[in-house]
């Protein structure tokens, strides 16, 4: 019933020493036509994981940048490869893998949007759709290529992508790529092998074990690291709860007293497995609850439709496994419920970072049976941090 301990207390692995902070996009002597994309974006001044990562990309260096949930990692990276990338060659330049669909596709999203001014072309490669778009996409002009493991290894071997001038490779949510859990390590070592050996190589999440510290070594030459020390992962701008529920029964009467808060704004409830999703959905949906879901059971038409009505405010409340738990960006959602607490203590990070993006405010709930408090304990102690229960009365939550 405990998580699986990487033994990091004593870390060996230290943020690299006196690395430049650039306080504003000027002084990073970025392309003018990049920096326009930036203001056009609406971003004015870096955060600080950009003031202190694009720099370093920039030098060619390779570079692990690790930052708090919501902090602007995305934009770290694809302006770091965006400054490296040369206009007058439509040759794929840059790669970017992560480790789910729609994350793959957001990084698309802001690549192009920041890319703007640079006419660069991308594209998102993902699995679950017909792979003669991605042909047709990728054969002419393509500079920059977003897609998840799976898809750009088959289109690798295939020859349908051409590696050969591909400069920068960047590993979103690096530990869940590199991890055991999923299996996408070997497809990532077998994209590694095919790429050029003068590769760059960024690596990024906002949570980094030491364990997958040590397998960076393998393909990585004396990389800058900037890095979080464990009590300093979690925001504080998340207030995080407890309902002490007792019984799994009664989680479920519990939501439904929470749901008016819910909709207030925008909210993401986590389930464990893709079944207790459905059960739950079609639960609140008998009880007259509009609520919509997602998991990676579901057909690619149907993720994309709910991922839309979400990101359009049309649906507020999500309900949804760990396919959700990294990286997605929508700013309006300013809670989360872990219906279930997470099998794993990185992703209780992600989840709740799916709120109190880029400093907005955020609130996380745990909902908690006896069996799921060691789990809880745990997170806290790992996270050095303090979950309070929640106040009787949740409207004053908000
Ligand atoms: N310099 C900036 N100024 C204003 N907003 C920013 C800036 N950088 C990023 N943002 C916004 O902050 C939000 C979070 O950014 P992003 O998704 O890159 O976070 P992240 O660190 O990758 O988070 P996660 O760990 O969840 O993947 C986005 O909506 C993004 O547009």
């Amino acid at each position: 019933m405990s998580f699986n301990r990487d033994g990091d207390s004593k870390l060996k692995f230290k943020t690299s020493k006196k690395l430049k902070i650039s306080a504003t996009f000027e002084s990073m002597n970025l392309k003018p036509d990049l920096l326009r994309g930036i203001y056009f974006y609406g971003f004015e001044c870096p955060s600080s994981i950009q003031s202190r990562a694009i720099t370093q990309i920039i030098s060619g260096k390779d570079v692990i940048a690790q930052a708090q949930s919501g902090t602007g990692k995305t934009a770290t990276f694809t302006i770091g490869l965006l400054q490296a990338i040369d206009s007058k060659s439509k040759e794929l330049q840059a790669l970017v893998l992560s480790p789910t669909r729609e994350l793959a596709s957001q990084s698309e999203s802001v690549i192009s949007n920041l890319g703007d001014y640079l006419n660069v072309t991308a594209h998102a490669c993902t699995g679950g759709k017909a792979l003669q778009q991605d042909i047709k996409k990728v054969s002419k002009n393509c500079q920059v290529v977003s897609g998840t493991p799976g898809r750009v290894l088959d289109m690798v071997k295939r020859q349908i992508l051409n590696v050969r001038n591909c400069k920068i490779l960047v590993l979103d949510e690096a530990d869940e790529l590199l991890g055991e859990s999923l299996g996408f390590k070997q497809q990532v070592y077998d994209i590694f092998t095919k790429l050029p050996p003068t590769i760059q190589v960024v690596v990024v999440s906002a949570t980094m074990s030491k364990d997958i510290l040590e397998i960076t070594k393998k393909f990585m030459s004396d990389p800058v690291k900037i890095l979080v020390k464990r009590d300093e992962i979690s925001l504080d701008v998340i207030k995080q709860y407890y309902v002490d529920v007792d019984k799994e029964d009664w989680k479920f009467d519990t939501l439904c007293d929470l749901y008016d808060s819910l909709t207030i704004t925008q909210c993401v409830i986590f389930c464990n497995t893709r079944k207790k999703v459905n059960w739950l959905s079609r639960k609140l949906a008998q009880t007259n609850f509009s609520v919509s879901s997602m998991h990676g059971d579901m057909k690619q038409e149907e993720r994309d439709q709910v991922m839309n009505d979400f990101r359009s405010g049309k649906a507020r409340v999500l309900i949804s496994t760990d396919v959700w738990a990294r990286g997605i960006d929508v700013q309006q959602i300013s809670l989360v419920i872990n219906y279930d607490i997470p099998d794993n203590l990185e992703n209780y990070i992600h989840r709740i970072g799916r709120s109190g993006r880029f400093g907005r405010k955020g609130v996380a709930i745990n909902f908690i049976t006896k069996e799921e408090k060691p789990k809880l304990k745990e997170i806290e102690s790992h996270y050095k941090i303090k979950i309070k229960p929640a106040p009787a009365n949740l409207e004053e939550l908000s």
